[in-house]
């Protein structure tokens, strides 16, 4: 297994081992005490989820308020997504700056995303296939949305003409969002 850094010093890339032979491949998408080693504390999923986008899709940017707030282990099972977070931590540094990483099922890189962070991708492929675990329940009445083109975020989602849920279609404005307490 390897960990990349990012621009923000508690979200990480994990590149587990794959095992490839003349079958196809083989690997551990999770073990707790390898991703322990990494967060270097102990962290307890509560979900698993799974969703699928056509091409120029963008879901996002979600995230819940506490005691909702969710940290999160994404990887993409099928496809290419441009995978986009933002710091909604309520007094952070670095509040509201945006980080992009592609994770797709040729590099296998996994996301780990702290309790704090609004997240959203974009399908860059057809019939993308996500799989994440989430740290805490969906909870709707703790659900915000960021709109996914704030201007004052200003993501660059490499892609035109987004297809885009209603509920996301009325996100907020990152100034006039309600941030989370860490
Ligand atoms: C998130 C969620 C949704 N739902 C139900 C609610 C709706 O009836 C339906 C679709 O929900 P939504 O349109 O919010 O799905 P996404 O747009 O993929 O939302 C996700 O997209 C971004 C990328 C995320 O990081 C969040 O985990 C999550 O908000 O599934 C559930 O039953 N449980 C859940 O945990």
């Amino acid at each position: 297994m390897k960990v990349l850094s990012t621009k923000f010093n508690d979200v990480k890339i994990i590149i587990p081992d794959i095992y490839s032979d003349s079958r196809g491949f083989f690997y551990e998408s999770y073990n707790s005490s390898d991703f322990e080693s990494v967060v270097g504390k102990p962290v307890y999923f509560k979900q698993d989820n799974q969703s699928k986008s056509k091409k120029n899709v963008i879901r996002g940017l979600h995230y819940q308020l506490q005691p909702d707030a969710q940290g999160k282990l994404i990887h993409v099972l099928k496809g290419k997504i441009l995978d986009v977070i933002v710091d909604v931590k309520a007094g952070s540094e670095t509040l509201g700056q945006w980080y992009g990483i592609v994770l797709s099922d040729t590099n296998n890189y996994q996301l780990w995303i702290p309790a704090g962070y609004a997240h959203g991708f974009a399908a860059l492929t057809d019939e993308v296939e996500i799989f994440y675990k989430a740290t805490n329940y969906y909870n709707p009445e703790k659900e915000r949305i960021i709109k996914w083109n704030d201007p004052d975020i200003n993501i660059d989602w490499g892609i035109d003409n987004p297809i885009i849920s209603s509920k996301d279609e009325n996100g907020c404005l990152f100034k006039n969002a309600d941030y989370i307490e860490i």
